[in-house]
């Protein structure tokens, strides 16, 4: 494995860098688990961080790829959005072995454990690991596996986050998403089929897109660039941009320059039993495109 940085990040927020053989790079705060910045190898920064984030706990972080763990926003008795985005994950030292564990040049495990304080909230004992790491061509990947280290069944909803940076909101479209179901965040999460033929941005958006196939694309003509997110494991995508609504830790010229397309499970809970493990995967990547 290549040696990763352990350092400081803003307000001393201890932060992990990892970098490849081809300066790409990528870093992750311990606060959160969160990935806060993934850079190719010209050094273009690929996720947006908010000019107005708060690197104070408990406040989460507005940017990067937060952690959205163990409910998907108000979906349940837990606050918005689970709370791991507001814990202290660790390094992973040994971590169990993944299936393609040879093809890993950089990256880094971390692992997030309940705490007697999270059991009070939620009375489900587990364990999360996050294997953070760069592809050959300087894709990003996240493995989430979620074990319940518990005696009896637990189930949870879930998304992970990307704000990902795009030329400007209005001139972008997300394509594969078409004929789906979904639900309307901003119509009380109605039921609707999206008709359109890629989805594009002109006011607030917030939808969830209900089993979708596993590549969604991102395309940006103004760059030339289409950022193709794969997942597995999980079924759902949400798709958001506040637009004009106010968020307090946004710059109000923000929301101009990201779409998040998020890997998500939130209309089926995924059902983990006691000893068993599920895995999820979310992997980034940018191609040239015309
Ligand atoms: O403000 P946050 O709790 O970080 O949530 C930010 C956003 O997350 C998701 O994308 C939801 O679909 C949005 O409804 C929500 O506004």
């Amino acid at each position: 494995q290549r040696p990763f940085e352990r350092t400081k990040g803003i307000n001393g927020l201890e932060k992990i860098i990892v970098r490849d053989d081809h300066g790409r790079s990528f870093e992750v705060y311990m606060y959160g688990g969160q990935v806060a910045s993934w850079k190719n190898e010209k050094g273009e920064e690929l996720l947006v961080m908010s000019s107005k984030a708060i690197f104070n706990p408990p406040t989460p972080i507005r940017g990067g790829i937060p952690i959205l763990f163990p409910q998907y926003a108000n979906t349940g008795p837990l606050p918005s959005h689970g709370f791991v985005r507001q814990r202290f994950w660790e390094i992973d030292t040994n971590p169990p072995q993944l299936p393609s564990n040879s093809y890993y040049k950089a990256w880094v495990d971390l692992i997030l454990r309940s705490s007697q304080d999270d059991l009070k909230i939620w009375p489900h004992k587990f364990e999360y690991r996050l294997r953070v790491h760069l592809g050959p061509e300087g894709d990003l990947v996240l493995t989430s596996r979620v074990k319940n280290t518990d005696v009896k069944p637990f189930n949870f909803t879930m998304a992970l986050h990307p704000y990902f940076s795009v030329s400007d909101i209005s001139e972008i479209q997300v394509d594969g998403l078409q004929n789906l179901d979904y639900l309307d965040q901003l119509k009380k999460r109605t039921r609707f089929t999206d008709h359109d033929k890629s989805i594009t941005f002109k006011s607030q958006f917030d939808r969830i897109y209900l089993s979708t196939p596993n590549d969604i694309r991102i395309v940006d003509k103004k760059k030339q660039k289409t950022i193709v997110v794969h997942k597995e494991g999980q079924v759902d995508a949400v798709v958001w941009n506040p637009w004009e609504k106010k968020v307090e830790d946004l710059g109000t010229e923000d929301y101009r320059r990201f779409v998040t397309v998020e890997s998500a499970a939130v209309e089926k809970p995924i059902i983990v039993n006691p000893g068993q493990e599920w895995k999820g995967i979310l992997q980034m990547s940018v191609v040239p495109s015309s």
